[in-house]
């Protein structure tokens, strides 16, 4: 996060980790990782036999052989803990500073009759009206109903620069906790105490609400079944050891249980998961669940709105071009009387290039019109007057049928003037007084930088681009050739951006959607992934389950790597954990039955020191494994973009031969160790 955005590790991370480790000790804690669990139980045995060797019949095994395994036992939960803690320590200390963010502030509320009522900004509920001037921290989520200020985001998104935010329009939204840092707003408060922008940020970094993910949830219960195999195999050992006079000793039985239940995964799989949420956040991207960045790793097709997503959405009125035979002035003042009531910034930009062009038109001439407000549906705005003027600006499309109903004729030179607009990349918006068709506006946007190589990327990683705007068909082919999309989709309403992400999905593909405006919010929600941009409005990030705080749309492009790296780590470590089984199988059976069974001899392939020694090395091999695949955990298996099939095998390949043979190593090493040593 912005606020002392952490890379590495620090001594208090690390410390409040160590401790952490302690406190998860816990079995209410513990139970919900069966694996873990299971060890623990087995830890509070060998505790027991530490103190009564006899505790269940005759031994003889010492006491020391006990609390050895004792204490290796307890230090496989700990370092298993440790991982959990040092995954969830960055995301504590990025929501430690948030909250010193969200610090008490106050709040100048606008009463019914305008005077003002000062209140701490805890006590704002939805729809207050307050009053922000320069200067002043924004106390709660809103709207901006009034007024044009520079907003200082960063607090929140940790970029210096201030963003300008406006009442109408996809701009509008503002956040508690940034700070105006020009001019004054009003703004209708949108969250109630408890659930702010903020609030939910403050849980997300800090894993608070981290809910497993379905593939999570199917490796947990995988793990647990295998678990429960070991458990049942390893109790059937003593009535056949009976038969042949072997005495297998509990805590023998325990060690061989801990080492062939997969502890090794069991142990570092929520640490994946959560290190994998914090890389995104690294980003500068929320995710609300684990599961939308593991969604985000399997995307087939991206759909992105187009004004504020692929460009920057500050579409200003550069021109007023009249068609053949209306004066200038004309369409200009009709353009005019089209926007004096329209609060969008796209609406107030004509208002002032009319203005400089010398046009104005007096409040009182206006008196009682009907104000016909700018939607995404009718893609039109404008006035109808007293006199029985009705005034009309909008997609020239729409436009045209609005005039061609009231019986008007298509003036010949529009569509030339339209597309030679379109082509540049502008978006013409056609001007009728009733049945007249009087020119068309131009509206200037900027395509947001660096997106061809980025989009270029996601097709390389076999992702298609959908742009879908609202926008004329000329327009956008311009826009999604500068922006290199792969398609596009142009005049499409709300209800046709849905469409599109049905029709995808009902194909079996995942799709991500990006966009920034109220009615791009359905499709977010449709959508398997939603990422909204910071810039947009509350609605738009609401309705998504990514939020990129730097706006950018080809940020998915990370997030994307991270839910890959993410699904390829977890499967990773798992081959590689269960891999070790075949070394620790041979360095603990022959150690068991040796002395009873001499033919045994032929699988004592690791020759190693004793029975005991072979048990203790595997053991720690064990327990010392997990703490060496922190960095892997956390870091995650670096992704290569190539084929899946090649990334399996190879990973197979990597993991599950390296699975077999460093355990065949590490525990030959570990025992010349202690042989070495003289401890056993
Ligand atoms: N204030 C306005 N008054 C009249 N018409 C407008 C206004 N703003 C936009 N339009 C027209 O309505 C169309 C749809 O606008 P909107 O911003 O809702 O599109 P959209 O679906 O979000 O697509 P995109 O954001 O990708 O351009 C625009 O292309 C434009 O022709
Ligand atoms: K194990
Ligand atoms: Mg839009």
């Amino acid at each position: 996060m912005a606020v002392e955005r952490k890379k590495t590790l620090t001594k208090d991370i690390l410390n409040q980790a160590i401790i952490d480790s302690f406190k998860k000790l816990n079995p209410w804690v513990m139970i919900k990782n069966p694996v873990m669990f299971v060890v623990e139980v087995g830890t509070v045995i060998t505790f027991l036999l530490s103190f009564v060797p006899d505790l269940f019949g005759a031994t003889e095994v010492g006491r020391s052989y006990n609390i050895a395994v004792f204490l290796i036992l307890l230090f496989t939960l700990l370092f298993a803990n440790f991982a959990e803690a040092l995954a969830e320590g960055r995301g504590k200390a990025q929501a430690d500073s948030l909250r010193k963010t969200k610090s008490d502030t106050m709040a100048r509320v606008v009463q019914k009759d305008g005077s003002y009522k000062e209140v701490s900004s805890t006590t704002l509920r939805k729809g207050d009206i307050v009053r922000i001037e320069i200067g002043e921290i924004i106390p709660s989520d809103g709207e901006i109903i009034e007024g044009l200020a520079s907003i200082d985001e960063s607090a929140i998104t940790g970029e210096s620069a201030p963003v300008i935010k406006e009442a109408g329009g996809d701009f509008s939204s503002v956040t508690g906790g940034t700070r105006v840092a020009s001019d004054y707003i009003v703004v209708k408060v949108t969250t109630d105490p408890g659930e702010s922008f903020l609030d939910r940020m403050i849980a997300l970094v800090e894993g608070a609400k981290r809910q497993k993910t379905p593939n999570e949830i199917a490796l947990t219960t995988l793990l647990a079944v295998l678990t429960l195999i070991f458990l049942i195999v390893i109790m059937t050992m003593v009535p056949m050891a009976q038969y042949l006079n072997v005495k297998l000793e509990i805590s023998t039985l325990i060690a061989l249980l801990v080492c062939l239940i997969p502890t090794t995964i069991g142990g570092l799989l929520s640490a994946i998961g959560i290190a994998g949420m914090d890389r995104v956040t690294q980003f500068n991207v929320l995710a609300m669940s684990g599961k939308a960045v593991e969604a985000a790793g399997d995307i087939d097709t991206m759909i992105l709105d187009k004004t504020g997503t692929i460009t920057f959405g500050n579409r200003m009125a550069s021109e007023f071009v009249p068609v053949n035979g209306v004066p200038a002035r004309d369409i200009t003042f009709a353009a005019l009387q089209a926007s004096v009531k329209d609060e969008t910034p796209e609406g107030r930009s004509i208002v002032e290039l009319a203005n400089k062009l010398g046009e104005s038109w007096p409040a009182g001439a206006y008196e009682g019109a009907e104000v016909v407000e700018f939607s995404a549906e009718t893609r039109m705005s404008g006035l109808n007057l007293t006199t029985g003027l009705q005034i009309r600006k909008g997609a020239v499309d729409a436009i045209k049928k609005y005039a061609a109903a009231l019986g008007g004729k298509i003036p010949a030179d529009l569509e030339t003037i339209t597309n030679r607009i379109a082509k540049a990349g502008g978006t013409p918006l056609a001007v009728a007084v009733n049945e007249r068709i009087y020119g068309v506006i131009y509206l200037k946007d900027t395509v947001k930088p660096g997106l061809k190589e980025r989009f270029a990327e996601l097709r390389a990683m076999g992702i298609k681009t959908v742009m879908c705007t609202g926008d004329n068909p000329l327009t956008a082919a311009t826009i999604a050739l500068e922006a290199g999309v792969d398609e596009f989709i142009a005049e499409a309403k709300p209800e046709d951006k849905i469409a599109a992400i049905k029709k995808e999905q009902q194909e079996g593909k995942l799709v991500a959607m990006t966009g920034d405006g109220t009615n791009d919010a359905p499709a977010l929600a449709q959508a398997d992934v939603g990422l909204a941009m910071n810039s947009g409005t509350m609605a738009a990030k609401e309705a998504a389950n990514m939020i990129d705080l730097d706006s950018d749309p080809t940020k998915l492009l990370s997030v994307i790597s991270i839910g890959k790296q993410l699904l390829i780590t977890r499967g990773a470590l798992t081959t590689f954990s269960i891999a070790n089984d075949i070394a620790k199988y041979f360095a603990i059976i022959p150690a068991m039955f040796i002395l009873a069974m001499p033919q045994l001899q032929s699988l004592n392939i690791m020759n190693l020191a004793s029975p005991e020694s072979a048990i203790l090395s595997a053991l720690i091999f064990n327990a010392i494994i997990i703490p060496l695949l922190i960095p892997i955990a956390m870091k995650g298996v670096k992704y290569r973009a190539m084929s899946a099939n090649r990334l399996l095998s190879r990973n197979v390949l990597l993991y599950g031969i390296g699975g077999v043979v460093v355990p065949f190593i590490g525990i030959k090493i570990i025992d010349m160790v202690l042989h070495g040593l003289n401890i056993v």
